[in-house]
């Protein structure tokens, strides 16, 4: 429906909406490994002053109804039952994956509804043509399963956004660009043709979630529709564009979509505690900005990232993409100013460290996944 063709004084305005509001970064703030970087993230945004020509998508917390369009009944009515029954000091491993890597959280179920209505906020957004391009930077929680948190995710927010969309557009694209493999939400569509999930990600023995392969390529009629791209670490940017548009181009081609979604996971950033790439963000902006060239309704998410300042630059650097304003290469001044020294530059310099990905290697896994697309021509 070329929402993108919006004119306005002769050149295309792509009409960008960011979801934000106090109660939704105090719920993200929530979880333990990323405590406080949902205010970091905003308050970087913020003192670039680029939410200046932004749709500003306050965002309604979602209802059980809507989290049970993906999560089963009996998790989302555990989650109200231990509401604020515990703490993650609490040193317990109860049922649904709560406990360990996802410990309850003091009012759980409320921050299930707040993530989950982020997300939710801005693909209603998109459906309504309100917006061509909707940020969630507190959403993209890619790991929740059906019926059980996991790897930091209480709710599939990216699920629940897909399967808003899905009432207004046909067919959905959802790219992960996470370090981690987004086995949530190809999950939640691997017995399905009208959604594409693609997931490039690490893959190593021992990495979390350990899925991903190349034969992972969906079930039933969604067979061929989950494409993964599963890379050892080390790699940097010119390496990852290299790949990502080798698979963009087969997948392009081979799948036409209506809608998209993004999740921009920064946990692939260089110097990442979690991650093992070696990314600036020039990689991702580079992905980004590739697939805005498709020129649909894009949803835009975060995800990983636990160095917390170079998240924020990762996430203030896209936002800058989209909304197509340059950025000062130095950080201005504000609240966290202190957190991006040395530097306090926004540029992320990378490592030094090898690229593990050989050419045979590489060459061998895109030979698959071409293979693997030609089923859909
Ligand atoms: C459960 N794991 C995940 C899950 C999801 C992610 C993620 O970011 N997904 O996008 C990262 C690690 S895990 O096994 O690698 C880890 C568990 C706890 C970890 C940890 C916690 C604190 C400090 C260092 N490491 S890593
Ligand atoms: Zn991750």
């Amino acid at each position: 429906n070329g929402v993108f063709s919006r004119e306005e004084d002769d050149n295309l305005q792509v009409q960008v909406g960011y979801v934000y509001d106090e109660n939704l970064v105090r719920h993200a703030s929530k979880v333990s490994n990323i405590k406080g970087r949902a205010l970091v993230v905003q308050k970087l945004i913020e003192s670039y002053d680029l939410l200046r020509n932004t749709i500003i998508l306050k965002p309604t917390p979602a209802t059980s109804e809507e989290l049970c369009s993906f999560h089963s009944s009996d998790y989302i009515e555990y989650l109200k039952e231990i509401n604020t029954k515990y703490t993650p000091e609490d040193d317990v491993t109860l049922e649904y994956g709560i406990g360990y890597d996802c410990p309850p959280l003091d009012g759980i179920f409320d921050y299930c509804c707040a993530i989950g209505g982020g997300t939710l906020t801005a693909a209603k957004a998109l459906n309504k043509g309100e917006v061509d391009v909707a940020i969630n930077w507190f959403g993209g929680w890619h790991h929740a399963q059906r019926d059980e948190a996991d790897g930091f995710c209480y709710v599939n927010d990216a699920v629940l956004g897909i399967l808003e969309l899905r009432k207004c557009f046909n067919y959905v694209i959802y790219v992960d660009l996470d370090v981690h493999h987004g086995n949530g939400v190809e999950a939640g569509f691997e017995r399905t043709h009208k959604v594409m999930t693609l997931s490039l990600h690490q893959y190593e023995s021992g990495f979390y979630p350990g899925t991903g392969s190349t034969a992972d390529v969906g079930t039933g009629v969604g067979q061929y529709h989950s494409v993964n791209v599963p890379l050892h670490e080390g790699i940097g940017d010119k390496h990852y564009c290299n790949v990502f548009d080798q698979v963009w181009y087969k997948v392009v081609d081979s799948f036409e979509f209506d809608a998209v979604v993004i999740q921009c996971g920064a946990d692939g950033l260089s110097g990442d505690p979690l991650g093992g790439f070696n990314l600036t963000q020039e990689a991702y902006g580079h992905c980004v900005r590739k697939i805005l060239m498709e020129s649909k309704p894009t949803l835009i998410l975060g995800g990983g990232g636990y160095n917390i300042a170079n998240t924020s630059r990762c996430w203030a650097y896209l936002t800058s993409l989209v909304v197509g304003c340059e950025l000062d290469s130095d950080i201005p001044e504000h609240d966290f100013f202190s957190m991006y020294g040395p530097s306090y530059e926004l540029a992320i310099t990378p490592s030094n460290r090898k690229d593990t990905n050989t050419k045979e290697y590489v060459d061998g896994i895109l030979k698959e996944i071409e293979d693997n697309l030609t089923h859909l021509f």
